[in-house]
């Protein structure tokens, strides 16, 4: 009879285990594992100071581990130094050389090494052209725009073929609607290269526009790592809760369960949650609600919110109505349907229990 062979996982491009960073008695990174699939595109996100930078600095060998390991492709690099190092950072500043054309900068990587002439000339030459620079080889980069100076300078990292590319906000100089196409680039050619990306930012939109996973960082520490769709429904932290999406926070207390909703008794009254945690009753926790899951009115099983219409952002396809709760929680409501109440009004807003997530709250 014959046997399966046993279905071993793939080795992961990067892996980190409890990584720490101090910087004196400061912990700018705290105890951080993250695993990156072959050629997966991670993107790190979180509020100025959080470690983003840090980390990725740590990747790319420019900073030192205090603590933990870091594995690239099975091979712990902890110690390796940056310029023996497999990954390539590209970042906001592109620091091309200016007295170079294009090519010259592109080829840059590959002369320090040792390659014959031919051989950087055709590599050189297909990494233009992978970035959509191969009518500019040889301009001046004094001649450039911002995009297509961005474009040299990924191209300059990938032709020396690492196995992970560090990308630290590559497209803020960028004016947005440049960054929008720029992104849709970057997405293409890491694809197209199957490359491990691991990308630092701020902006939400960014991350999860071309990222697979999206980790949140908070205080040095990744309070959630998932898809953009998993951390959009589903949040797992107060913090990210307030940080991805548009979403409204009720604090409450758990009064228990009814099946498989939680009852929760919020400063306007009770709510119902669908969550399969099984806290228990009377942990504090929130309710976050997305801003496009409220609804004005009344709708049989949903819950009811008593608010106060205080105010409007128009945004073109919608409103955002600004809303008050009677403890004074302010509320966002996305609607769609062009009706606007009148400022002062007592309106009646409704959500069903499996639109709401359960946090536990922080402690
Ligand atoms: N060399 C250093 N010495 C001391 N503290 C540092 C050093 N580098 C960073 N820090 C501190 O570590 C924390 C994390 O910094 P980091 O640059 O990683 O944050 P970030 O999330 O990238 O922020 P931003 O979005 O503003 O770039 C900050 O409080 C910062 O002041």
């Amino acid at each position: 009879m014959s046997q399966l062979a046993p279905q071993t996982a793939p080795v992961p491009d990067l892996e980190l285990v409890q990584v720490s960073k101090m910087f004196g008695d400061f912990l700018a990174v705290d105890t951080v594992d993250l695993s990156v699939a072959p050629g997966e595109f991670v993107a790190i996100m979180g509020p100025s100071g959080c470690g983003k930078t840090t980390l990725l600095r740590i990747l790319a060998g420019l900073e030192s581990v205090t603590y933990g390991q870091v594995k690239i492709r099975g091979r712990d690099v902890s110690a390796v130094p940056v310029n023996r190092r497999t990954t390539r950072l590209v970042w906001q500043n592109y620091a091309l050389f200016p007295h170079l054309d294009v090519a010259g900068n592109i080829a840059f990587g590959l002369t320090l090494g040792r390659h014959d002439k031919a051989a950087v000339a055709g590599k050189v030459a297909q990494m233009g052209a992978l970035v959509g620079l191969d009518d500019f080889m040889t301009r001046p980069i004094g001649q450039l725009s911002g995009g297509q100076k961005q474009r040299v300078a990924l191209a300059r990292a990938l032709v020396t073929e690492p196995d992970i590319l560090l990308l630290d906000e590559p497209l803020s100089a960028l004016d947005a609607h440049l960054r929008i196409r720029m992104q849709a680039e970057l997405r293409r050619i890491q694809q197209q290269l199957g490359m491990a990306f691991i990308y630092v930012t701020h902006n939400q939109h960014e991350a999860f526009s071309m990222a697979d996973r999206v980790a949140v960082m908070n205080r040095g520490r990744i309070e959630q790592l998932d898809t953009p769709e998993v951390l959009y429904a589903t949040p797992k932290t107060e913090f990210v809760a307030r940080f991805v999406g548009s979403n409204n926070i009720l604090p409450g207390t758990l009064a228990g369960y009814d099946g498989d909703v939680a009852v929760v008794t919020c400063a306007h009254g009770p709510v119902r949650v669908a969550d399969a945690q099984g806290l228990a009753a009377g942990t504090r926790v929130v309710v976050a609600i997305a801003a496009e899951k409220l609804r004005r009115g009344l709708r049989a099983g949903d819950n009811t919110v008593p608010a106060v219409m205080r105010g409007r952002e128009f945004a073109g396809s919608h409103n955002v109505f600004l809303m008050d709760l009677a403890d004074g929680t302010e509320i966002k409501v996305v609607s769609h349907d062009g009706a606007i109440p009148d400022y002062g009004a007592e309106e009646r807003l409704c959500f069903a229990p499996e639109d709401a997530s359960l946090i536990r709250g922080a402690k």
